[in-house]
C-alpha cells in the first residue's frame, strides 16, 4: 500500500506512551466524545485508578492541539469496525500495527473504555474509511462497550494464541455478540501473537480454524508485533464489507477466505503451523 493510502483522519493518544514518545507527537488528538467515554469508563471501573488518570490527563494536553480532520467527501464508503477480546490478547497493538504500521512495545497499560482511530484505504478503485474502534477487554468495562455494538459493520474478535483462555472465552464473547451487534455484522475471528514459539503457543491453528467454522466466521492469525497478517486481515474485511454492500465485486464473486488464503501464500512465519 502507497503512503498516499494512509490518510488518518484524527490522530489521538495511544494508551500505552512513555513521556518520551508522547513529546515526540505532540499533535495527538482525542476523538470526539472521549470525554463522555472516559467518564463512563470511570463510573464502571474504580474512578481512583491511575490508568484512568493517566490517560485523563493525556487526553487534556491533547485537546489543546489542532485538530485536522479531512473532508468526508474524500472517501467512497465509511464502515465501523470494533476490535473485541480479553484483555491483553493485543487489540490496541493490532490497531496500532495497522494504523500506523509500528508495534507498542514497553509498560503494557490496560484500555479504559472505548477509543477509536480512522484510518483510509483504498479497495480497487474506491477510498473506504475504517473508523476503527479500540475496546477494554477488562470485563468492568463491557458495560460501556456494549453499547457501541449495534452499528457496527464488522467485528474483529481477538484471541491470544498463547493464552488458552482467551481462546475458550471466544464463545462467551460470540454470544455477546449475538445479544449486542446486529445481524449483518461481518465477523473475523483473529488468533493474535503468531509470532510466539512453539512452546509458548497453547492454541492450535487448527482450533482456531475449527472454531471459526462452527461459527461461520472468517478466520486468521496475525502477529501485531511482526505485522504478519495485519493489513491482510483489515483488507480482507474491508473487501468483504464493500461487497456486501454494493454486491457487485468487478473481478467475478468475492470470497473473503479465498481472497486470505491468495494474500497469505507468501506470508506463513514457522510458528503459524503447529
Ligand atoms: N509477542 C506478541 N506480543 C503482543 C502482540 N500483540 C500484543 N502483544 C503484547 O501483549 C500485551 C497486550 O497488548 P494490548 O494490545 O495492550 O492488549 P489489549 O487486548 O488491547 O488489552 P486491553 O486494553 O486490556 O483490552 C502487550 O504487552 C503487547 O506488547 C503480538 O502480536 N505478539
Amino acid at each position: 500500500m502507497s503512503s498516499a493510502d494512509r490518510v488518518f483522519e484524527r490522530r489521538i493518544v495511544s494508551k500505552r506512551r512513555t513521556s518520551a514518545n508522547l513529546e515526540d507527537e505532540p499533535e495527538k488528538q482525542c476523538p470526539n466524545g472521549w470525554a463522555s467515554v472516559v467518564a463512563a469508563a470511570a463510573a464502571a471501573a474504580s474512578s481512583s485508578s491511575s490508568t484512568l488518570r493517566q490517560k485523563a490527563a493525556a487526553c487534556k494536553t491533547s485537546q489543546r492541539t489542532t485538530f485536522q480532520p479531512h473532508p468526508d467527501s474524500i472517501c467512497d464508503w465509511f464502515f465501523k469496525v470494533m476490535v473485541l477480546g480479553d484483555s491483553g490478547v493485543g487489540k490496541t497493538c493490532l490497531l496500532v500495527r495497522f494504523r500506523d504500521d509500528m508495534f507498542l512495545g514497553g509498560n503494557y497499560i490496560s484500555t479504559v473504555g472505548v477509543d477509536f482511530r480512522n484510518k483510509i484505504i483504498s479497495v480497487d478503485d474506491s477510498k473506504v474509511k475504517l473508523q476503527i474502534w479500540d475496546t477494554a477487554g477488562q470485563e468492568r468495562f463491557r458495560s460501556v462497550t456494549h453499547a457501541y455494538y449495534r452499528d457496527a459493520h464488522a467485528l474483529l474478535l481477538l484471541y491470544d494464541v498463547t493464552n488458552k483462555v482467551s481462546f475458550d472465552n471466544i464463545r462467551a464473547w460470540l454470544s455477546e455478540i449475538r445479544d449486542y451487534a446486529n445481524d449483518q455484522v461481518v465477523i473475523m475471528l483473529i488468533g493474535n501473537k503468531a509470532d510466539c514459539s512453539l512452546n509458548d503457543r497453547m492454541v492450535k491453528r487448527e482450533d482456531g480454524e475449527q472454531l471459526a467454522k462452527e461459527y461461520s466466521v472468517t478466520f486468521m492469525e496475525t502477529s501485531a508485533k511482526s505485522g504478519f497478517n495485519v493489513e491482510i486481515a483489515f483488507m480482507a474485511v474491508a473487501r468483504e464489507l464493500l461487497f456486501k454492500k454494493t454486491g457487485i465485486e468487478k473481478k467475478g464473486s468475492f470470497n473473503v477466505q479465498d481472497y486470505m488464503k491468495e494474500q497469505t501464500k507468501s506470508n506463513c512465519p514457522a510458528c503459524s503451523t503447529t
